[in-house]
């Protein structure tokens, strides 16, 4: 469905992402795990078209991104690793704004069940700067999905929130696989990786030294381990993993 043919990226003369050839398949669920630097964000920003490739080409349904920008925009979510809300409205006057200005029309009962699961009704009248990071981010998953995308990434969704709020944020990733969407999502939490994932994809210094399913993965651990003797962190990621 998404396809990356020979894709990388430079920012001035520094390459970030080697050369990379990966299909995203539809509805499968593609943990990325990779130490800190390893290029992650900037493989999700790619998939995202909030960046342009150096060189390669991005396809989606077999059409590149160039030619598909608006197909690409309405299907994909990206929920950054930054909060980006108005600390000034409330819950409901910020859902409101987003689903007002969306180009793409409003299922309602989509964003009642994402409401629902991420139970943003306890806090509809707070405004943002009064809520904590948890509903924060909750909130900001809302937002950034209101559209309905069919294909959903997220950079570190959990990362620095309580365990209710990321329980409910897993439960709703969960329920949107369930439905069929497509999920990549940056993480350092085995137990949320491995609950979310079918699928691997491990990065270092910007090469992909590993995509494939989980199964694949366990398989073949030692190989990589043994291949990957350059960086103890990655060998740590590898071995806990
Ligand atoms: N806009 C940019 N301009 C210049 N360099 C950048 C830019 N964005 C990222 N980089 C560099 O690209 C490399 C990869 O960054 P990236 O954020 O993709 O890594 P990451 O694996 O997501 O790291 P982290 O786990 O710390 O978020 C880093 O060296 C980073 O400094």
């Amino acid at each position: 469905m998404i396809t990356l043919e020979h894709v990388s990226k430079s920012y001035k003369k520094k390459q970030v992402l080697a050369p990379t050839s990966i299909e995203i398949q539809e509805g499968g669920a593609y943990g990325i795990v990779g130490p800190n630097g390893a290029g992650k964000s900037t493989l999700l920003k790619l998939i995202a078209s909030l960046e342009r490739p150096t060189k390669g080409t991005i396809y989606f349904q077999g059409n590149p991104y160039s030619s598909s920008v608006k197909e690409v925009r309405q299907s994909i979510g990206y929920i950054p690793q930054e909060i980006a809300l108005y600390e000034e409205l409330t819950v409901k006057e910020q859902l409101d704004f987003w689903s007002n200005i969306s180009s793409k029309k409003i299922d309602d009962a989509f964003v009642q069940s994402m409401k629902e699961t991420l139970r943003l009704d306890e806090v509809a009248n707070k405004r943002v700067q009064n809520l904590s990071g948890g509903w924060k981010r909750k909130l900001n998953l809302c937002v950034g999905f209101i559209h309905n995308p069919s294909i959903c990434l997220l950079d570190e969704p959990t990362a620095g929130i309580d365990l209710a709020a990321k329980e409910d944020i897993l439960t709703w990733l969960k329920a949107l696989h369930q439905q069929g969407k497509t999920l990549l999502y940056i993480s350092h939490d085995r137990y949320e990786l491995h609950t979310l994932s079918d699928q691997f994809i491990v990065l270092m210094n910007g090469q992909v030294v590993f995509h494939d399913d989980k199964e694949m993965f366990q398989h073949t651990k030692s190989q990589l381990l043994k291949s990957q003797t350059g960086s103890q962190e990655l060998e740590r990621i590898i071995s806990y993993l």
